[in-house]
C-alpha cells in the first residue's frame, strides 16, 4: 500500500505543478484581454468554456465518471478566471435554495454569489451593472414554465447568455423524527407540485403551504413546531433540519433548467440554442403561427420548445418565446431567422449560449 501512496503522492505533484502552469496561462490569456481594453465581465468566455468541457467528457475513459470530470474542470475554470477577474453572480436566494446550487454548478466555487429576494431583483442587479450575471429558473420538466422569468424579458434589455439543468432531488425534512407529529408541509409552490402524489399517499392530512421559497420553508421547519419543509440536501444543511425522507419528489427525473442572463450576446461554442421573442402581430388570423414559422421549417431547424405569453398590449393577443438549435450568427439559422423577422411584428434574439454541458 506504502508504494501505491508515493506514486499517489507524486501524481499529486505533476497535478499542482500543471494546474499552477494552467493558472499562469489563464493570466497570460487575462493580460491580453485588458490590454484590448476589456472589462471585468467581457473575461468570462462561455462558448469557450463550453468547448473545453466537451473535450474533457470526450478524452473521459474513466474510472472517473463524466459528472465528476467534469466537475472538477468547471471548478479549476473558475479559479482561473478568479484570478483575473472574479465574477459576481445574483441569483434568486436565500442561500440554500437550488438557484443558489445552479451557480456553483455552472460558475464553480470562485465566484461571488448574491442571493437576492425576487427574480426581478436578479434582473435589475444585472442591468444595472453591480452584478454580472444572473441565474434564474425557467422551467422544470415536472411543472412547467417559470412564467415569472418569461415575463420579465419582453420588458428587460438582458440576453440569455447559457443554461444550466439541475437534476432536483426533494427531501422532507424537520426537527422531528418521524411523520406522525407533522401538521404543516411548507415549500415553494413548483417543489409542493413536484410531490404532489408523495404528499398524498403518505402526508394526506397535513397542510400545504406554499412559501417565497424552499430555504424559507427550512426556515420556518427550524422555527416552528408541527412544520415540516421540502426543499434540497443544501437548505438541510444551512438551516440544521433532519432528513425525514430521502428524495420524495413524483417524477425520478426531476430537472430544472436555470438561465445565465446578462447584458451581452456570445459567439458560437459549435453546440448552441438560441431563444426567440417574437409575435405574428395579428396571432387571431387563421395560420399566423403557422407561417412566422415556416422559416424555421424551409431552413430544417429543430424547435424545442415553444411558450406563448399574454402579451400585455391587448387582449387575447400573445408572444412567443421559442427555442431552437443553432447560433444566430452561423447559417442555416441566420437566413432562417432574417426571413422570419421580415413577417414578425415583434423579433428579438434573446440569445445564442452553449447548450448545457451535463
Ligand atoms: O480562454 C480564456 O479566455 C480564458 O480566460 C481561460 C479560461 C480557462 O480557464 O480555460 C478561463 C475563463 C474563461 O471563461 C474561459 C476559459
Amino acid at each position: 500500500m506504502d508504494c501505491i501512496r508515493e506514486r499517489i503522492d507524486d501524481i499529486d505533484c505533476q497535478i499542482h505543478e500543471l494546474l499552477n502552469e494552467r493558472a499562469r496561462c489563464a493570466q497570460q490569456v487575462g493580460r491580453s484581454k485588458r490590454s484590448a481594453g476589456l472589462s471585468a465581465v467581457d473575461f468570462y468566455r462561455p462558448e469557450r468554456e463550453a468547448q473545453v468541457l466537451r473535450r474533457v467528457i470526450e478524452r473521459n475513459k474513466g474510472p472517473l465518471r463524466n459528472e465528476e470530470v467534469v466537475r472538477l474542470f468547471r471548478e479549476i475554470m473558475s479559479a482561473c478566471l478568479a484570478q483575473q477577474e472574479p465574477l459576481k453572480i445574483a441569483f434568486l436566494g436565500p442561500e440554500g435554495t437550488f438557484s443558489q446550487q445552479a451557480v456553483l454548478k455552472h460558475f464553480g466555487h470562485s465566484v461571488r454569489a448574491l442571493p437576492l429576494p425576487a427574480i426581478n431583483e436578479v434582473f435589475q442587479e444585472v442591468q444595472s451593472g453591480h452584478a454580472d450575471f444572473g441565474v434564474v429558473p425557467i422551467e422544470n420538466s415536472t411543472e412547467g414554465t417559470v412564467n415569472h422569468t418569461l415575463d420579465m424579458f419582453p420588458s428587460s434589455p438582458l440576453k440569455i447568455c447559457g443554461e444550466v439543468e439541475l437534476r432536483i432531488q426533494q427531501h422532507l425534512m424537520g426537527r422531528m423524527s418521524g411523520l406522525e407529529n407533522i401538521a404543516r408541509v411548507c415549500s415553494h409552490q413548483q417543489s409542493l407540485a413536484q410531490c404532489r402524489q408523495w404528499l398524498d399517499e403518505y402526508l394526506p392530512n397535513a397542510e400545504r403551504m406554499p412559501v417565497a421559497s424552499n430555504a424559507e420553508a427550512a426556515r420556518r421547519a427550524r422555527d416552528e413546531d408541527g412544520t415540516a419543509a421540502i426543499a434540497g440536501q443544501a437548505a438541510a444543511e444551512v438551516y440544521g433540519l433532519n432528513i425525514l425522507v430521502p428524495d420524495i419528489e413524483d417524477s425520478p427525473d426531476n430537472t430544472t433548467r436555470f438561465l445565465v442572463i446578462g447584458r451581452k450576446l456570445f459567439s458560437a461554442s459549435g453546440n448552441d440554442k438560441t431563444t426567440l421573442l417574437v409575435s405574428a402581430g395579428d396571432t387571431q388570423a387563421p395560420g399566423a403561427l403557422h407561417q412566422l414559422l415556416g422559416p424555421l421549417a424551409r431552413h430544417d431547424i429543430t424547435m424545442t420548445r415553444i411558450e406563448s405569453r399574454p402579451s400585455r398590449r391587448r387582449k387575447w393577443d400573445y408572444v412567443f418565446f421559442i427555442d431552437v438549435a443553432g447560433h444566430a450568427d452561423e447559417p442555416p439559422l441566420k437566413q432562417a431567422l432574417e426571413e422570419l423577422r421580415k413577417q414578425a411584428s415583434l423579433f428579438r434574439i434573446l440569445g445564442s449560449y452553449p447548450c448545457a454541458v451535463l
